[in-house]
This record gives C-alpha cells, sequence and structure tokens, in this order.
C-alpha cells in the first residue's frame, strides 16, 4: 500500500466515527483531507448534520467546497469530537504537530474539544519524539532575538522557509522548526518553550489525545490513550 493509500484508509475509517449531531474540529493536513472527503460524501449522499470547526484556511475552503456546514471555534457552544493528524506520536501517547504550520489553531481546537482522534500512517509512530523537527509558532517582532537565544540553548532552530521566502502562519507569524533529534523530557522541554516571550504556540501536544488510529499494510489499528488528567480542572 502507497502512503496515501494508508491515510486514506485512516481518513475514511475516521469520518465513521462522526454521528449525527456532532461539531466537529478539522484538523489540517493530507491524512485529514482523506478524512473531510469523506465527511463531505457523507453529508452529501447520508444527509449527515453536522458543523465543521476548521482548524486552518486551507481545511476550512475544502469543507465549504464539499457542501460541510462550517463555523469558527467561537461561534459554537462546544466541540464534540476533533479529528486531526499528528507528525510524530511516541508510546505514551504524546506528539508533534505543526508540520503544515497550523498546529496554534489545532491547538485551541483540540483543548476545547471533548475528545480528540489522530490518523496517521505507521511511519508517524516512534519509540521517542524528536526525530521530527518540533515546530514554534513566533511572533515575526524580536524573533532574530529569539533565535538567538533558542540557538545558544542547543535547540538548533531553523525559521522555516519555502522558495527563499519565511512561511507566514494563517496568524502571519512566523514558524522556527528545533532540530533536536530527540526529546529525553517532552514535559520540560514544553514548560521552558511556554515561558519563552515571543512563541505563540509550540508544536508538542502533550496529554491531548484519546484516540489514535494508525494505518498499517494490512489495516488500521485503533489505539486509546490512557485517561489523562483534565487541563479544564486546573484552577487559576
Ligand atoms: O500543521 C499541520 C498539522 O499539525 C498536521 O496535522 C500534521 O503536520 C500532519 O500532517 P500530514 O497528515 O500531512 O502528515
Amino acid at each position: 500500500m502507497t502512503q496515501d493509500e494508508l491515510k486514506k484508509m485512516v481518513g475514511d475509517l475516521a469520518a465513521t466515527y462522526v454521528k449525527d449531531g456532532m461539531v466537529v474540529g478539522l484538523g489540517t493536513g493530507s491524512t485529514v483531507k482523506f478524512m473531510v472527503d469523506a465527511l463531505g460524501r457523507r453529508v452529501a449522499e447520508e444527509g449527515l448534520k453536522i458543523i465543521g470547526v476548521p482548524t486552518s484556511d486551507r481545511t476550512a475552503e475544502q469543507g465549504r467546497q464539499l457542501g460541510i456546514p462550517i463555523k469558527s471555534i467561537d461561534e459554537v457552544a462546544q466541540i464534540d469530537l476533533t479529528i486531526d493528524g499528528a507528525d510524530q506520536i511516541d508510546t505514551d501517547f504524546q506528539g508533534i504537530k505543526g508540520g503544515g504550520a497550523a498546529h496554534l489553531f489545532e491547538k485551541i481546537v483540540a483543548i476545547n474539544s471533548k475528545r480528540n482522534m489522530w490518523i496517521v500512517d505507521q511511519s508517524k509512530m516512534a519509540p521517542q519524539l524528536g526525530s521530527f523537527p518540533l515546530p514554534l509558532e513566533v511572533i515575526p517582532y524580536g524573533s532574530q532575538q529569539l533565535f538567538k537565544r533558542l540557538a545558544a540553548n542547543g535547540l538548533k532552530p531553523a525559521f522555516r522557509e519555502n522558495a527563499g521566502q519565511r512561511v507566514l502562519t494563517d496568524s502571519k507569524n512566523y514558524v522556527i522548526d528545533l532540530h533536536l533529534g530527540k526529546i529525553d523530557d517532552v514535559f520540560q522541554l514544553a514548560r521552558y518553550l511556554n515561558q519563552q516571550v515571543g512563541i505563540v504556540e509550540h508544536g508538542l501536544f502533550l496529554n491531548v489525545v484519546n484516540t489514535v488510529i494508525v494505518g498499517y499494510a494490512d489495516g488500521p489499528k485503533v489505539l486509546d490513550a490512557p485517561e489523562r488528567p483534565d487541563y479544564r480542572a486546573i484552577k487559576a
């Protein structure tokens, strides 16, 4: 099976978890694209009634073209289920996202969702995170100083570029990728990154996912993550 066939397999399966009346967070990326196509077919052929909350301009556009009713996150009362891709998932169900520069909106939608499902092909599963470069969305103002600080801390930063131009996110921010190779303590790194002024959001998605569907050549596997402490219960 090709990688695209694996992605379509998990995308099609994930779309079957969506039920009538749900508000569904729609992730971003090449795997999610197959899932949104499948949802579009269900809306057109079965009359499935859903509202989609997209995590990027790209996904919003795809959803609209397929006739999926689209609302922004602040227009809905709750999000029942978000289905998204991931760049790397470790054996503790922690993940890296943002390979498509969409992790800021993806994380906002994810933490406001009752449940989160990730769909990936087998190449994304890893014993340890970090061989996929960790994306940071950063405010352009002062980003060179931030870059120097990250480099001085040995985090091997690189501004993400496309055809010689810095990549801009949907919020018109830059992306810096950290080429870490491996991350020994994801929680410690997340704490450090959360403290750096100018980083809007990093691509470590910790204790976020509930279910992962992995595409293998012999079929999809549905994996349930352990129950995690509810971050929404944290008091100010
Ligand atoms: O910013 C992009 C997202 O986090 C994607 O969900 C992630 O990069 C996976 O994308 P793909 O399914 O194209 O590998």
